[in-house]
């Protein structure tokens, strides 16, 4: 079905209609780029071609500067910094916003943190906008309804000068959620469930869209954790319809639309959900209700599977390349076929990310560890995907219920998530990690990651090993 035949639209349609500025003979078409952000990593190219060519920013305050990736998380301050790539990075991050006349959160400003957590928490991430960054976790955004997604260095300097993209329409993809979450399981279980359902590249191709009857249950910071790992299924895109929730958390935000503006653009945001007989060109179905905690035990978020199951074994996968994949990823995880994954003993547990660096994820983990101790192996740190998110722990006290437990207590960045910064893992170190990529090297060279929910992970560090949070509540 070509889309001038659609007579009912999907919300992905829906924003991507009201942004084309023009269709080329080949299908692809211009978009309109609303909100731009920007990090130290994937930027310097696009600010040297915009120097080089001498052009300017098209509209400078549509986009916001933040770095994340390479920041320290040890120490804080306006002299913090100190010498080396990471420190030079920030600092020319710093310099481009200056020069550009973009919008810039220094590092040790309250409302610095990850790229994917300050756009929400600022109201700069808005539903039915085309919002931007030059990083592959920008799906995240798609959870307030924005059609959001991550470009590369080149098109971020095209949206810099012009505030456009040439992009190709993607086929629309629609997960269905249904049923209520079992105690212990959070939504982390639920996305790497269907990760691992239609795997790693089940997604490419498609703008994925969230719907059945977990959604509407859900908080912001849950859909949040949710869209933020479709891109590990291979979907640039994912989509939930705006809700109360959704408004709610964004109304009285910095940059949330005011007084008579908030009610035309709650008006217009509550349209774009899909219609009710909108076609998606896939279906998938996840029955929530039935799912266990999950971990990853391999080198892609796709291979994972129950917390309470075996090693799988490369010797029943009739298939070569995949059989192949999976004895190279136990080789790197050092994993024999059969093990029960409750019980394999961890070094380094990773509290934070973009996927779980949020409030609730921090609350739900310090209920876990409360009373408890870290491991005499283990070293845990907790990384706030935010300042604000710090702020507010701190104010809730549970700081103290990490610190007292043995935990680190760290300053917003994307730290142990990616080996960009000073936290990383020693070649060999297992690490259980909220983060959403287990690649082989991520957190370090010869580093080994295994993928879990907030609970999972405070289960882990207090036992010593990889365990089903379900039997450390119970025993509570
Ligand atoms: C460094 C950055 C461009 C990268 C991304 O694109 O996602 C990083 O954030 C990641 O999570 O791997
Ligand atoms: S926290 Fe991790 S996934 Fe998120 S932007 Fe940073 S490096 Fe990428």
């Amino acid at each position: 079905m070509t889309d001038a035949e659609r007579s009912s639209r999907t919300m992905y349609d829906k924003v991507w209609a009201r942004h084309v500025v023009k269709t080329y003979d080949d299908g692809t078409s211009l978009l309109y780029v609303d909100r731009h952000l920007v990090q130290e990593v994937s930027s310097p190219q696009a600010f040297a071609g915009l120097r080089d060519a001498g052009r300017t920013l098209r509209r400078p305050d549509a986009h916001v500067a933040v770095a994340d990736h390479a920041v320290s998380t040890k120490v804080r301050g306006a002299v913090s910094l100190g010498s080396g790539l990471a420190a030079k990075q920030v600092a020319r991050l710093a310099d481009n916003a200056e020069r550009f006349g973009i919008p810039y959160v220094p590092t040790f400003d309250r409302r610095h943190g990850i790229v994917h957590v300050i756009g929400p928490e600022l109201g700069f991430t808005l539903p039915g906008a085309v919002l931007v960054c030059g990083d592959s976790h920008t799906c995240t955004h798609g959870a307030f309804g924005a059609l959001a997604f991550g470009i590369g260095a080149s098109e971020c300097e095209s949206v810099f000068a012009t505030q456009t993209l040439r992009q190709a329409k993607q086929k629309r993809l629609r997960v269905w959620l249904d049923g209520a979450l079992p105690p212990g399981l959070q939504v982390k279980d639920v996305i790497l469930a269907v990760i691992a359902a239609i795997g790693a590249g089940g997604g490419t191709g498609y703008a994925m869209e969230f719907a059945g009857s977990l959604i509407p249950t859900l908080s912001m910071e849950q859909r949040m954790t949710m869209c933020n790992m479709a891109i590990e299924a291979g979907s640039r895109v994912a989509m939930i319809a705006p809700d109360a929730t959704t408004f709610a958390y964004l109304k009285n935000r910095p940059l949330a639309p005011k007084g008579a503006e908030w009610g035309a653009a709650v008006a217009h945001w509550t349209g774009l959900a899909s219609d009710a007989d909108a076609v998606f060109d896939r279906e998938a179905h996840i029955d929530v209700a039935a799912l266990t905690p999950i971990v990853s035990w391999g080198t892609s978020p796709e291979e994972c599977g129950p917390v309470t199951g075996l090693v799988p074994d490369p010797a029943v996968e009739p298939e070569p390349s995949r059989r192949a994949r999976m004895q190279r990823s136990l080789d790197y995880m050092a994993l024999t076929p059969g093990m029960p994954l409750a019980g394999i003993a961890i070094d380094r547990v990773f509290i934070g990310s973009c996927t779980n660096g949020r409030i609730e994820d921090l609350r739900s983990a310090a209920a876990v560890v409360a009373g408890r101790h870290v491991a005499e192996s283990v070293r845990a740190i907790v990384v706030p995907g935010s300042a604000s998110v710090r702020l507010m722990a701190e104010a809730e006290g549970l700081d103290q219920v990490f610190q007292a437990a043995g935990f680190e207590w760290r300053h917003a960045g994307c730290s142990l998530c990616v080996a960009m910064n000073d936290d990383r893992l020693l070649a060999g170190e297992r690490c259980a990690s909220t983060s959403n990529r287990n690649f082989e090297g991520r957190q370090g060279v010869g580093a080994r990651t295994h993928l879990m929910s907030p609970a999972m992970a405070a289960a882990a560090a207090v036992t010593g090993h990889l365990c089903d949070v379900r039997t450390i509540e119970a025993s509570a």
